[in-house]
């Protein structure tokens, strides 16, 4: 019997179009997917805890995990390290499990070029006029930063058509029912849903 890999699943766009929303809204749906917690060198935001949000490493332990290859994909991000752990990624992979992944476009490009087999989503808002009142709206930036973020965006939806789907975040429930049709059809294509075509075109 041929053991069977995951599929790894990249959901990417630009800062505030509701990645982290739509993603928690996905997992509270029991999707069968597992979630890759990045490593990342910004300060905890209020309420975030260390290994369930992010692992929170100072620039000397993240430069380190880049240095011992322990990363997958890594890019410094409006003035800050994020990266995605390999082990987890490829030991479940190769468990059979699927992985999901909730980054930024620099490490999405990445992932392509380590894992081409890899599916990349891409999430836009409904307008960049949107997308401005996502982030101020979310309250957890200081105003430099905010403006960092959204000129980051424009060049960022640039890079929409290096992907395999786009995503609009219109409504949140719409956005999930749309990556699970997503999750759904690629395991058709890879024809690892257990249906029994025979016995299908033996009904009449
Ligand atoms: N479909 C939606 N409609 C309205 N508001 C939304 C929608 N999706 C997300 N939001 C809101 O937009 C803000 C940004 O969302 P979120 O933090 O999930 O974005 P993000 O893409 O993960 O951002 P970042 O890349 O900066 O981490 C939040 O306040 C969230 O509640
Ligand atoms: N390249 C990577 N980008 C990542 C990773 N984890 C998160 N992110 C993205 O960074 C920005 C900012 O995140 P925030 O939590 O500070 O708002 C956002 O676009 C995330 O999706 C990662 O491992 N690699």
């Amino acid at each position: 019997m041929i053991e069977e890999k995951g599929i790894l699943f990249v959901l990417s766009g630009p800062s505030g179009v509701g990645k982290g929303t739509v993603r928690k809204a996905l997992f509270e749906n029991n999707i069968n997917l597992q979630y890759s917690i990045s490593a990342t060198t910004r300060n905890p935001r209020s309420g975030e805890i260390d290994g369930v949000d992010y692992f929170f490493k100072n620039r000397e332990e993240f430069e380190m995990m880049i240095k011992e290859n322990k990363l997958l994909e890594w890019a410094e991000f409006v003035g800050n390290y994020y990266g995605t752990p390999v082990d987890y990624v490829k030991e479940t992979i190769d468990s059979g499990r699927d992985v999901f992944l909730e980054i930024e476009v620099q490490g999405a490009m990445q992932v392509r070029k380590a894992f081409p087999e890899a599916v990349l989503i891409f999430l836009i808002p409904p307008s960049l006029e949107e997308l401005k009142n996502r982030i101020i709206g979310r309250g957890t930036e200081t105003e430099e930063i905010v403006k960092g973020r959204l000129d980051t965006a424009k060049v960022e939806i640039e890079m929409m058509s290096a992907y395999d789907y786009v995503v609009v975040n219109d409504q949140v429930d719409k956005a999930c029912e749309r990556i699970e049709a997503i999750v759904q059809a690629e395991h058709y294509r890879r024809d690892r849903v257990e249906i029994s075509y025979k016995k299908l075109l033996e009904v009449e």
